[in-house]
């Protein structure tokens, strides 16, 4: 280096880095790549190299300003540029002079949320943070689970989407609203982003258990997507969250003046479907036929037929019926260490009839059924109770057509605790949008059901649980096995400490999405959730269940996820769905391969030295490699 500094080289570089361009230029510098692209450039390339390889480790295919390098999340290191990055890249007194490590930076990240007691305010800085340093917000998020997952993701969330008029700030991900309807291509391909893998999307009917936001409901999206990241390692260009607008039945979001979305009712119908139709076909003609398109926090009306219509077309997944199913039949099977009781040996009462209760009631059949059972002999097993009372084929309206299945001949029933004193379930499942549905004497009534009665709150966020996980072992005299889709301070009973576990998707969709991505799987069907639910029961420890867990704790996710995104791959070349050849040889190597670096790269130019280093692998399957893509 000090011989360059000697030789001028570093004003020499960061001229270069001005007029540094490529074809593959986007977003706002599009046009003003294309026309440096026609100007000299200051690299000679050397004939039969095409421009990346020469350039070596090139900072971004883009035209970078020396200040872009601290303006773009995706670039910015702040302190942590070296005197040699800041003297290349021209940024060079544009920071103090202190030199940081990433590490350093982390400390100070955590020491500043933890002054905030507010979880909206730790979250805005979160975002904030994400805003401005890109890597140093999904390490913090990755080695720190445990304490930040509640506040990107549920419950925190929820209260940032019930507030989004107020705190939106910066766009993230697209809004996309039924006024686009003929043109969503072009939409597509406004966002800046060419290497989109994976799209997360809502059109914000049913966020959480909290119902419709509307254009509120980008949190979730985005709030998915962190996870696809940081658990799983999917880099987060390749990640796109959207929100479909239609509208929104919501009338306070209607007269509230800080609302962002369309201020009209929903489109329905034709109209919604044909919207719909368009926005799937966009997405592969823009990104590719594998392009994994994840339906998140659709209403009912629209979930379970949507993925009918589209799981065979489309390399698709709904996260709240499907991630949902796994990630509670993941949490029954580990519960069977400890009641004993085999799947097929239990009976289910659902609370809440939809989307969610119907993912886990189908893929619990197809547990039970692996166990030996006949598909209408696990059927019978399995009753649920929504808005109405009893799924009784006998009630007035009858079964609901997506619930046909569960609907029993039986007397009608309309109220819940007599319901469960009747059908004496072993397993109580919550899936209803009703805090606090599963009342202490609901909750007693399991305890006298069974020795070791299987209790899931799984609405969210928090105020929606069917109960709290204290309230779980205060009726049923610490005997329940209790699992909750938010996550509940540790429980005191008796003298002991239980940490009950956190029956979320956040513990499947982000494997299954690297699994997918990896092996640029066509289809995703349903058996594929049943692996990761046996790949996660397996992660369940003997010290787990000794604490009322029945999943792992979250600090393991990131393993989880890998581990998941594993068994997913390899589930994907046995069934010939897989379509990047050839088949891995070692499948933990290749998934590695696709997977981020958290830790800050290089942005020195490789200029110096040719041929570039032999560590950096340039091109791979998953496209160039550059700092500001790792
Ligand atoms: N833990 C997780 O990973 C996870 C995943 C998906 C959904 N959820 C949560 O589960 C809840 C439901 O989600 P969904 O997608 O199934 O929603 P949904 O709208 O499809 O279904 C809700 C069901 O609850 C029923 N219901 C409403 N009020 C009721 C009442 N008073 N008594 C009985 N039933 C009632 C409705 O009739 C409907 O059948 C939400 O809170 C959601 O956040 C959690
Ligand atoms: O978002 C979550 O926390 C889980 C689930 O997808 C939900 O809709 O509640
Ligand atoms: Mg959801």
């Amino acid at each position: 280096m000090s011989n360059l500094k000697r030789s001028g080289c570093f004003s020499d570089l960061a001229s270069l880095n001005e007029n540094r361009c490529c074809t593959s230029a986007i977003g706002p510098n599009r046009a003003l790549a294309s026309i440096l692209t026609k100007s000299s450039s200051l690299i000679s390339v050397p004939q039969n190299r095409d421009y990346h390889e020469v350039t070596g480790n090139i900072i971004c295919p883009n035209v970078v300003r020396g200040i872009d390098h601290l303006r773009d999340p995706r670039l910015n290191k702040g302190l942590a540029f070296t005197l040699e990055e800041r003297q290349a890249l021209g940024i060079h007194g544009l920071l103090a002079a202190k030199f940081k490590t990433q590490e350093e930076q982390l400390d100070i990240c955590r020491i500043s949320i933890d002054r905030y007691e507010d979880n909206l305010n730790k979250y805005l800085y979160l975002v904030e943070l994400q805003d401005r340093n890109e890597k140093l917000f999904f390490r913090l998020l990755a080695e720190n689970i445990e304490k930040y997952l509640p506040i990107v993701y549920t419950p925190t969330v929820g209260l940032a989407c019930q507030r989004f008029g107020l705190i939106y700030r910066r766009p993230r991900g697209l809004f996309i609203t039924i006024n686009d309807k003929g043109h969503i291509f072009n939409i597509l391909k406004n966002w800046p982003e060419p290497d989109v893998r994976a799209i997360v999307f809502t059109d914000g009917e049913r966020i959480l258990g909290l119902g419709d936001l509307g254009a509120y409901g980008m949190g979730i999206p985005v709030g998915k997507l962190s996870l696809y990241t940081a658990l799983a390692g999917i880099k987060p260009h390749q990640c796109l969250p959207i929100t479909l607008d239609v509208g929104t039945d919501n009338q306070d979001l209607l007269e509230d003046p800080l609302y962002i979305g369309l201020r009209q009712k929903r489109a329905r119908g034709k109209e919604y479907d044909e919207f719909i139709d368009e926005f799937m076909e966009a997405c592969v003609q823009r990104y590719g036929q594998n392009t994994l398109l994840q339906f998140e926090d659709f209403a009912l009306i629209n979930a379970g037929r949507l993925l009918k219509k589209y799981r065979n077309k489309y390399c698709t997944f709904n996260d709240d019926i499907q991630g949902t199913a796994s990630v509670a039949v993941a949490g029954l099977m580990a519960a069977v260490r400890v009641t004993k009781r085999k799947l097929s040996e239990n009976i289910y009462l659902f609370l809440g009839a939809g989307s969610a209760a119907n993912g886990i009631a189908s893929l619990t059949v197809a547990a039970m059924v692996a166990e030996g059972l006949t598909e209408q002999q696990a059927q019978e097993r399995v009753y649920m109770f929504d808005v109405d009372g009893l799924l009784s084929t006998r009630r007035e309206g009858g079964v609901p057509e997506h619930a046909k299945a569960f609907g029993k001949n039986i007397e009608p029933e309309k109220d819940f605790e007599a319901c469960v004193a009747k059908i004496k379930p072993s397993c109580l499942i919550g899936c209803s949008t009703v805090g606090g549905a599963f009342t202490p004497n609901v909750l007693q009534q399991m305890a006298k059901n069974t020795e070791r009665p299987v209790i899931f709150a799984l609405s969210n966020p928090t105020s929606k649980a069917e109960c709290t996980a204290q309230a779980a072992y205060d009726n049923t005299e610490g005997r329940c096995i209790f699992a909750s889709g938010s996550p509940f301070p540790p429980v005191k009973y008796n003298g002991k400490e239980y940490h009950t576990g956190q029956g979320n998707n956040s513990y499947i969709f982000p494997g299954i999405a690297l699994g997918v991505i990896a092996t640029a799987t066509h289809h995703i069907p349903e058996t594929m959730f049943l692996t990761a639910a046996r790949t996660l029961a397996h992660y369940v420890s003997e010290e787990d269940l000794a604490i009322g867990r029945i999943y792992p704790s979250l600090a393991e996710l990131k393993e989880v996820s890998v581990n998941i995104a594993i068994e997913v791959a390899k589930m994907a070349y046995d069934e010939g769905l897989g379509s990047l050849y050839p088949m891995p040889r070692d499948f933990k190597k290749h998934i590695k391969r696709f997977q981020y670096m958290f830790k800050y790269a290089t942005h020195l130019p490789d200029r110096y030295s040719w041929p570039p280093s032999p560590k950096v692998d340039y091109k791979s399957s998953t496209g160039l490699l550059h700092p500001c893509n790792t």
